[in-house]
């Protein structure tokens, strides 16, 4: 039953709640419909268990932002939280561990920005490796996806571990097969029977093998971290593993949160934060650049009269690119990667928009709902960079751009994405012009829904271009 003054919501069965009002493949189109019927607040029971889900840039904000104390935890009885041994700072709940890991991530992320060997230089580096694969592609048709994936997971670690793998090297393709692995189960409906059913968690069911997985990937990383302390000079960094170590030695037994288990996860973490969420943002953007040459032709028109024959674009660049930031963020907007995210009510009953929501609740702000949001956007429905350009053709980020979450769990990533995205985009439609196959067919826009969402596979054709 709903307690007293909760949001409200369709009629709950016995055993099954809500479940059977909307698809665990994919709920984000159940969730848009009770939004019409029940509002920017609505409530769900997902088996027993109670959720609320939030629509809409004011809830979200009210809830992300005003109420962030209330609303920054997470739930510590799913599958996941089992598997990461409730380690890491993605999965972590809101209290001194989380804090800790947050602010030390951001703070190594801004050091090695700035750094001699900077992020730009590192981004840059990967960069022709990419160029590499799209040369050999040339006249032919190529699929996207390893690429892209590849190289954000490069990035990242390269600020982890300090190196970069050949795709076909054996740790990257395990550790990739076991996250996707992970990331499928935990959305899938296996993890919702161990979540709703805790006297089914000790049996031989489908779900161990997430603990396998985990446990695969963790000795991995263990290793890895080994080598590092082998190897390193105590306060002579080579990269985030290091930084930890040496941030380990000077905390002594402080009583902190940080340790060697803890790296582990942390590490593991960052890396599946990092990966995904760029490389399905790329893929979305070429995807619609092929589609729509007239807006590549007019972002290479821009590139080329702001860099001329300058050898190679730089962050600062962006400031003289309105359009390029345009399709950016607009690329961002209609890829929507991380499409919902999941908190639990830490407080004890909280009022939200008139409504009391009990400690314990789940809590889901639908992100969704804000970056396709009516009222919000010139062209909510469609691609079309104008809705990052005033009637200047300056460019404007509306409030209702919230890619990153909101609040003090948004993406702690979103410098290094951003500086990725632009870097990334702008030397390849530099280079190359890319082209949807004449035999592709019509182009299917879908996503694919999961923790973070893909473009469905595709094909593209690149030529060299002209000017090159
Ligand atoms: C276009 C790329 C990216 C997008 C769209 C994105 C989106 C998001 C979103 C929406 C959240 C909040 C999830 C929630 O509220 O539950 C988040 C959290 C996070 N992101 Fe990103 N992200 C991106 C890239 C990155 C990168 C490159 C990193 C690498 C450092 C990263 C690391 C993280 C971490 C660690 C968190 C958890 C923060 C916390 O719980 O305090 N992200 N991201």
């Amino acid at each position: 039953r709903r307690p007293k003054n909760f949001p409200p919501g369709p009629p709950i069965l016995p055993v099954l709640g809500n479940m059977l009002n909307v698809s665990l493949k994919n709920p984000l189109k159940d969730f848009g419909r009770l939004r019409r019927s029940y509002g920017n607040i609505y409530s769900l029971f997902i088996g027993p268990r109670r959720a609320v889900v939030i629509s809409g840039v004011n809830a979200i904000k009210e809830a992300l932002v005003t109420k962030a104390n209330d609303f920054s935890g997470r739930p510590q009885d799913q599958l996941i939280n089992d598997v990461n041994h409730r380690k890491g700072v993605v999965l972590a709940d809101y209290g001194p561990g989380w804090r800790e890991h947050r602010r030390f991530a951001l703070m190594t992320l801004r050091n090695f920005g700035l750094g001699k060997n900077s992020m730009e230089e590192r981004i840059h580096g990967e960069i022709k490796h990419i160029i590499y694969t799209l040369e050999e592609s040339i006249g032919k048709s190529l699929t996207p996806q390893v690429m892209f994936h590849n190289a954000a997971s490069n990035i990242i670690c390269q600020v982890l571990f300090g190196t970069r793998y050949e795709y076909d090297d054996e740790f990257m393709r395990v550790i990739v097969r076991c996250i996707t692995e992970l990331s499928k189960m935990a959305n899938g409906p296996w993890a919702t029977l161990y979540n709703s059913l805790p006297m089914i968690r000790n049996l031989p069911l489908p779900f161990t093998k997430a603990f396998r997985n985990a446990e695969t990937c963790q000795k991995l990383i263990r290793d890895l971290v080994i080598k590092h302390k082998k190897t390193r000079i105590p306060g002579e960094p080579r990269d985030l593993v290091d930084c930890y170590l040496d941030e380990m030695e000077k905390r002594g037994n402080d009583g902190s949160s940080f340790s060697e288990e803890q790296l582990v996860m942390y590490a593991l973490d960052l890396h599946f934060a990092g990966t995904d969420t760029t490389s399905n943002t790329l893929l979305t953007g070429f995807l619609y650049l092929m589609t729509n040459p007239h807006i590549q032709e007019r972002c290479q028109w821009e590139i080329g009269q702001v860099l001329g024959g300058k050898d190679r674009v730089s962050f600062e660049d962006r400031h003289k690119m309105p359009y390029m930031q345009a399709v950016i963020h607009e690329v961002q907007r209609i890829a929507n990667t991380v499409p919902l995210s999941v908190f639990h009510c830490t407080t004890k009953d909280t009022e939200l928009m008139g409504y009391s929501i009990p400690k314990g609740t789940m809590v889901i702000p639908n992100l969704t709902s804000v970056l396709n949001e009516e009222g919000q956007w010139k062209f909510p429905h469609e691609f079309n960079p104008e809705n990052f350009l005033n009637d200047q053709g300056e460019f404007v980020k509306p409030e209702a751009f919230m890619p990153f979450s909101a609040g003090p769990r948004m993406c702690l990533g979103e410098g290094l994405a951003r500086m990725e995205l632009f870097l990334i985009m702008v030397t390849l439609l530099r280079k190359f012009k890319f082209i949807w196959p004449e035999d592709a067919g019509e182009p299917d826009y879908t996503p694919v829904f999961g923790i973070t969402q893909t473009p469905k596979p595709y094909y593209m054709k690149v030529q060299l271009r002209a000017t090159q």
